[in-house]
């Protein structure tokens, strides 16, 4: 007979997802057992590829045919990879990921064939955008780029899951039939969020994904926003800053779209949790010159509020009205970018 108890290597992965993300764990866990495991093992699997990215202790010479053939890994049945420097915060998804592989086996071969075309496409975009250790080769450099770039790295995520999802009948078909523009914009919204939340933590790292077309208009060198704290220097910051947050916006219309198209109440809360979180941070960093010296987050109490009234889609637009608000009460009217902000928040308004 069938038992109910989790294989050892499924647990693991389970407890690999917990140490790797708390908020992306707390919303996987919420969906249907059918969709479950195979979202938990699409996560880890990307954030082993992540993991390999994000660490600047390994040379790009190493780094980057290594994330072109990390697809092939998962061909393999006990590969794993102990080469990330000690301190990469995630380095137990690679050292243990032969237990991804052991439950990476055991999927339906057409949820197998959606993660492998995913990472593969993932690893090469990745690969395309690798700096070396004095920000040359082919950075983030125009806003094209900069879209290019959060295609890789999340757009495709979304796209993934749209292709998870209506495969195993969590959502219409008809998520899919948008050339996955949609899904896209699902990953932009939070992966420009982030981007734009985590200046200092980026260039205390070595690195930054702000696109050099946008904050060469503001500055000459990026970290001058950190360095030189001058009225000057942080005007500039903010208003550099503000145009990041109006290009993010610029994903809003598609994102509440794709929202109103998944039916599934597990599959909704899932989906939603992530985008409220990311207007939320949105606001928070609008006009924020604690961006230029430290992460800022949204307060646990607001987060708390903010996933209780998140269960329905009239729910989420209420609270993605509230805060365009706040980023349009915020505006600066020295800021060059004052009026597109508020034709931007206007044209919100009236969708939603
Ligand atoms: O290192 C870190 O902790 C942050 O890394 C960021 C970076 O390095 O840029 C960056 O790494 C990106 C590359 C690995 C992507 C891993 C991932 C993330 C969330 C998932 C959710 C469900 C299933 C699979 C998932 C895979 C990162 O984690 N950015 C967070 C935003 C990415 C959102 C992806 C995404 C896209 C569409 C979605 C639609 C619905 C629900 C969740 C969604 C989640
Ligand atoms: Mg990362
Ligand atoms: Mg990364």
């Amino acid at each position: 007979h069938q038992t109910s108890k989790q294989s050892e290597s499924l647990q693991r992965c389970y407890y690999l997802l917990n140490q790797t993300s708390r908020s992306f764990a707390a919303v996987i866990k919420e969906l249907h057992p059918e969709i479950k495991d195979v979202v938990t093992l699409f996560y880890l699997v990307l954030r082993a590829l992540d993991t390999i990215e994000d660490d600047m202790t390994i040379d790009p010479s190493i780094k980057v045919p290594l994330l072109r053939e990390f697809v092939d890994k998962l061909n393999e049945k006990a590969w794993t990879f102990n080469g990330n420097g000690p301190d990469e915060k995630d380095r137990i998804v690679l050292v243990e990921f032969d237990q991804i592989l052991t439950e990476y086996h055991k999927l339906k071969p057409e949820y197998q064939d959606i993660i492998k075309d995913i990472t593969k496409k993932m690893g090469n975009g990745m690969a395309d955008y690798i700096l070396d250790d004095n920000f040359n080769l082919n950075g983030v450099e125009t806003i094209a780029d900069f879209d290019l770039y959060c295609h890789y790295v999340a757009g495709l995520v979304g796209e993934g899951l749209t292709k998870l999802m209506v495969l195993a009948k969590f959502s219409d078909n008809s998520l899919a039939e948008d050339g996955f523009k949609r899904s896209n914009s699902m990953g932009l919204f939070l992966q420009k969020t982030n981007i734009i939340r985590d200046y200092h933590e980026d260039l205390e790292d070595g690195r930054s994904f702000w696109p050099k077309e946008v904050w060469s208009k503001y500055t000459d060198s990026l970290p001058s926003f950190h360095k030189d704290t001058s009225p000057e220097s942080e005007f500039q910051g903010l208003s550099c800053l503000n145009e990041l947050v109006l290009n993010s916006l610029g994903h809003v219309k598609e994102v509440l779209e794709y929202l109103s198209l998944v039916k599934d109440p597990s599959s909704f809360n899932f989906c939603a949790i992530p985008q409220v979180m990311a207007i939320a941070t949105l606001a928070t960093v609008y006009n924020n010159p604690k961006v230029f010296h430290s992460v800022v987050k949204i307060r646990k109490g607001t987060t708390c509020d903010l996933i209780l009234r998140s269960r329905t889609l009239p729910g989420v637009i209420s609270i993605f009205r509230e805060y365009i608000q706040v980023i349009n009460h915020k505006s600066n009217v020295k800021d060059p970018n004052y009026l597109k902000i508020g034709i931007k928040c206007g044209e919100i308004e009236q969708f939603i």
